[in-house]
Parts: structure tokens; sequence; C-alpha cells
């Protein structure tokens, strides 16, 4: 746990100062409120060895500290607005850094797939563990910083009087300091159960309402929700297990706060009249210290919550990248005929091969038509030729040069992807088609529809450009959807694009016409055609049938 919460640190060194001011301002607000109470003592203790209420005036500490009163009572909240200001300005930036941070690690890791594409899972790493990590700054460190200072601060103040009276006092109080320490590796277990707990609930919550048809298709949402009521039920045992150990943190805490406090009452009852003053003293600084002290068992919890979801953050972004960028990259080839020999290719270790000896060439300007039953891998081919897998063996060439040379960027510039699933995503139509090519102007958006024979569909939208698509192109129906994303990609300057089934969910009169219009459509760049079949109207000038892990001839 120590190991990642130090991690979580590292990651926050460009906000370093933003996080040191907070602690200084609360260190000031804390160190404030010692004062306060060391002059309310000081007046106590200078009337009490006066003697009568008379002679005060002549009992000289006591009216100097009267005197110091005011500045440091209006001190105190300044520092204390300070404080609240800056930890939480300072919060804020370091884990919006910290979502960039997990944002790029996924997008760089999600083509792995295995394991982390429950959506609801994403999410809570994504919002609620990022979120459980400012429980460490400002439920732990800010608090111990304080509390640290309030120790240090009755060492020396009391120090200075008897130093017997100040190890009455700190013994206890930093102890109390160190209980979070003592305590978070047990709270980590219940921690770690309660982050856990919360994804289980997120996805049961999710993945139903993500695809509501199907679940209400298939009678299931009782289902669903007593699926999400068994999950709520688990996080409500696993927090009850969290808070009974804060709770066991929080009385030993106020109990060693006590044991201060009664040892200086002890103190100075027992000193008598001469060591009453330093006692009463005491008595005051251990009030003082109780309410530093009293954050600290709430920081164990805290800890052990944000040691958790360190962990699961980086559980996640540590999963290995798919396929890593060069270190030394080859220069950008100048053309683009597409080579692929030899190629050998499983998802995993334990998965069968999908490729196994694939030879494929696709010179400049040709287009393939590739074709399969489903499971023959031809969208596993897409992938490794956007890099988004890496092959076992076998070589893949782009203008001559390897593209496991090239950095991955530098490729989907020059080979685009229409994807079988391709999303619309919850933005305006013109938003969705400039994220393949955000410099195109409106005259190159509305081509790229007509190309992909959804132009009249939108002209026909009052906000036409600016219609929202509605969260995964909801907005639309499953064939207009499929067109727009196709406009997208033809709106790619790629030199290579691969289409899988881009007439899917279009009507046979409109596939047929949009693959008729094909060579209009890509203008004379590289294509790979993915189909189940063709229809005629095609015109490939070379057809494969993907067949035990090889690219074969086929008439069509
Ligand atoms: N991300 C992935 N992780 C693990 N296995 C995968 C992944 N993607 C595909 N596979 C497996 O690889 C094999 C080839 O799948 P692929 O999707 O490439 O076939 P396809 O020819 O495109 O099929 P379809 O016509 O149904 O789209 C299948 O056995 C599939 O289960």
């Amino acid at each position: 746990m120590l190991r990642d919460l130090i991690r979580v640190l590292g990651l926050w060194r460009g906000r370093g100062w933003w996080l040191l001011a907070g602690m200084v301002a609360a260190v000031a607000s804390t160190l404030a409120g010692v004062a306060l109470l060391v002059l309310a003592g000081r007046v106590v203790g200078g009337a009490v060895a006066a003697g009568e209420a008379g002679a005060f005036a002549l009992a000289g500490l006591g009216f100097a500290a009267l005197l110091w009163l005011r500045p440091v009572m209006l001190f105190r909240p300044v520092a204390r607005y300070l404080e609240r200001l800056v930890t939480h300005e300072a919060t804020f930036r370091a884990l919006a850094d910290m979502r960039v941070w997990f944002f790029a690690r996924l997008a760089a890791r999600l083509p792995r797939g295995i394991g982390l594409r429950q959506a609801g899972d994403l999410l809570g790493r994504l919002v609620a563990d990022v979120e459980s990590l400012d429980g460490l700054y400002l439920r732990v460190i800010v608090p111990a910083a304080s509390s640290l200072a309030v120790v240090v601060a009755i060492v020396f103040v009391v120090g200075a009087a008897d130093a017997g009276l100040a190890a009455l006092l700190a013994l206890p109080l930093a102890a109390a300091l160190l209980l979070p320490l003592l305590l978070a590796p047990a709270a980590a277990r219940a921690g770690n159960d309660v982050a856990r707990a919360q994804g289980s609930l997120r996805n049961a919550v999710v993945d139903p309402l993500s695809g509501i048809e199907d679940t209400l298709a298939a009678n299931a949402e009782a289902r669903a929700g007593a699926r999400v009521s068994a999950e709520g039920e688990a996080l409500a045992a696993a927090q009850r297990d969290l808070a009974r150990r804060a709770a066991w943190g929080g009385a030993a805490g106020s109990l060693l706060v006590q044991v201060a406090l009664l040892g200086a009452l002890g103190w100075a009852l027992i000193a008598g009249q001469q060591g009453l003053a330093a006692g009463l003293m005491g008595v005051f600084l251990a009030i003082a210290a109780a309410e530093a002290l009293g954050l600290m068992p709430r920081a164990g919890a805290a800890m052990a919550a944000a040691g958790a979801g360190a962990r699961r953050l980086f559980e996640a972004a540590d999963t290995p990248e798919p396929v890593p960028d060069p270190v030394a990259p080859a220069a950008a080839p100048a053309g683009h005929a597409l080579r692929v020999t030899g190629l050998r290719f499983r998802w995993a270790d334990d998965r069968p091969l999908v490729f196994d000896g694939l030879d494929l060439e696709l010179p400049e300007g040709a287009r393939i038509a590739l074709l399969g039953p489903s499971g023959s891998g031809k969208s596993t081919l897409a992938a490794l030729l956007l890099k988004l897998a890496e092959p076992e063996a076998g070589r893949i060439t782009l203008g001559g040069v390897d593209i496991a040379t090239l950095p991955a960027a530098e490729l989907r510039r020059r080979v685009t992807w229409l994807t079988q699933d391709a999303r619309l995503f919850d933005d305006t139509i013109a938003a969705n088609l400039r994220l393949a090519a955000p410099a195109a102007d409106d005259a190159a958006l509305w081509s790229a529809l007509d190309r992909a024979q959804v132009g009249e569909v939108v002209r026909a939208l009052p906000d036409r450009l600016e219609t929202m698509c509605g969260e995964g192109g909801l907005r639309f129906s499953g064939g207009q959807a499929r067109r727009l994303a196709l406009a997208r990609t033809l709106l790619a300057p790629a030199s290579i694009v691969i289409l899988d089934e881009p007439a899917a969910g279009l009507d046979a009169d409109t596939e047929r016409a949009f693959l008729e219009t094909l060579d209009d459509a890509l203008g004379g760049r590289s294509v790979i055609l993915i189909q189940h079949h063709l229809l005629g109207v095609e015109r490939p000038t070379r057809i494969l049938r993907l067949a035990g892990g090889r690219a074969i001839p086929a008439a069509g």
C-alpha cells in the first residue's frame, strides 16, 4: 500500500508547490490555535499566580498575553480560510492531472482488451478511485503535518518550562499521531473490499442499463435489480467493516489525548503552587492538541481507501501496452504499398492461432476484397495493420518500412479503419466527423457525408451539421449511424482505408449504390474491403478468402 501511495505522490510532483502551500496554511492555522490556548493559559496562569484580581496587572506575563490574544484571534480565521482554499485547490489540480494521466495510459492499453473492458469498472477507476486519492492529501498528509506541528510546538513550549511535563504530554500525543500508520495495514483489506464492491456495484448498474433494450426484451429487469441489491449489500458490509476500524481508531486516539490531558492535570496537582502555571498550560495544550489530533483516526481509514484506489488505478494503468512504440523510430516511408509476409498471430498464449503464415500484398491504389467466415480473422488483420496488436512472427511493411519500427500515430495517419461496430460519440455530427480531420471545413464534411450516402439525411435535420448524435449515436438508426461513421473514415487523410462491412445496416438498394460508387468515394486510395460476401459491383483488384490462418485467392 505504501509503495502505491508514494507513487501517487510522485505523480503529483507537478503540483508540489500547491500541495506544500496548503500544508503551510494548515500548519499555520493549527499553530494559531495552539498560540491562542498558550496565551489563554498564560492569562489564567498569570491571574492564578497573582492570587487577587487587583494585583492582576502586576502579573506582567498574563497582561502581555492578553495583548497578544486579539491579533492571534484575527489571524486564525484567515489562516483557516486560506487552508481550506489552498488545500482544496491543490487537490483539484493534482486529481485533474491524475485523471489525464490515467486516461492516456488506458487509451494506450485498452485494445489488449482482456479484463479491462467493463464500462462500469473503468468508469469507477477513472472517477471514484481517483477521487479516493484526495483523502491521501486532505485526510492524511495535511492533518498529519498539523498534528506533528502541534506535538513539536508542545515539546518546545512546555519543554522550556519543564522537560518532564513535556514528555508526559508528547508521548501519548505522538502515539495518537502514529496510530493511523499502525492501523492502516489492517484497514487496507477493508479498503480493498470497499473499492472492489464499488466496482462490482457500478458494473451491476451500468451493464443492464447500457443494453436496456436487451434487458427489457429478455424480461430481465427484476433479475438485474436483484443483482444491484446484492452488490449494494456487499458494499454496505465492506463499508461497515471499514467504518468499524475507523471507529476503533477514533476511540483509541481520543483515549491517548485524554491520557495526555490527565497527565498534565495530575502533574499540575502534584507540582503544587510552583508548577501550577506550567501544569495549567499543559492542560490547555492538550486541549489544543485534541483538535488537531482528533482528525487523525479518520486518516487510517482514508489511507486504506486511498491505498485501495491507488492499487486499482495502477493495476489498470500498468497493464502491458499491446504494442509499445519503438525507442528509435525509422524515418516515415515515402510510399504506401502494403506487404504482409509470414504473419503469425494469436490473441493470447492460451488462444488458438488466428494467422499462421499469412501473406498479402496491397499495391498503391489497389483494392482487395477480403472474405471469410465469422471468426476467420478479418478484424484481427485490421487490428494488426493499425498496430493495435503485435504479430508473434512475420513482417508487415508500409512503403518498404517495417511498421514495427514506426510510431503508432505515424502509421495511423496513413492507415485508417472503419471498424465493424464503429461508434458515434455524444457530440455534434460536425465534431464526430472532425475527429478524423480536425481542420476539415464544412464543405469537406458535406462532401464526405454525400459520398457515404447520408448527406440527404443530415440536410433534412433542423440543426444539420450541429445536430447532436446522442450517446453512442442513439439519435440515429443503426444504418444512419453506420454511414455517419463511414463519412468520418472517408474524411481521414489516410492513403490506406480498411472498410469492415461498410454497407452493413443499409437496405439492399443503398448498399448496392454505395458499393458502386466506391471508386468516387475513396478517390484512388488503397482499400481493404472486408465483406462476408460480394454483391458483384465492388470491382476489387483482388479477392482473397481467409481460411486456416492464411489468405487464399478466391473467385468471389
Ligand atoms: N480482442 C480480442 N481478444 C481476444 N480474442 C479476440 C479478440 N478479437 C478477436 N478475437 C478472436 O480472434 C478470432 C478472430 O476474430 P475476428 O474478430 O478477427 O474474426 P472476423 O473474421 O472479423 O469475424 P466476424 O466476421 O464475425 O467479424 C476469433 O476467434 C475471436 O474470438
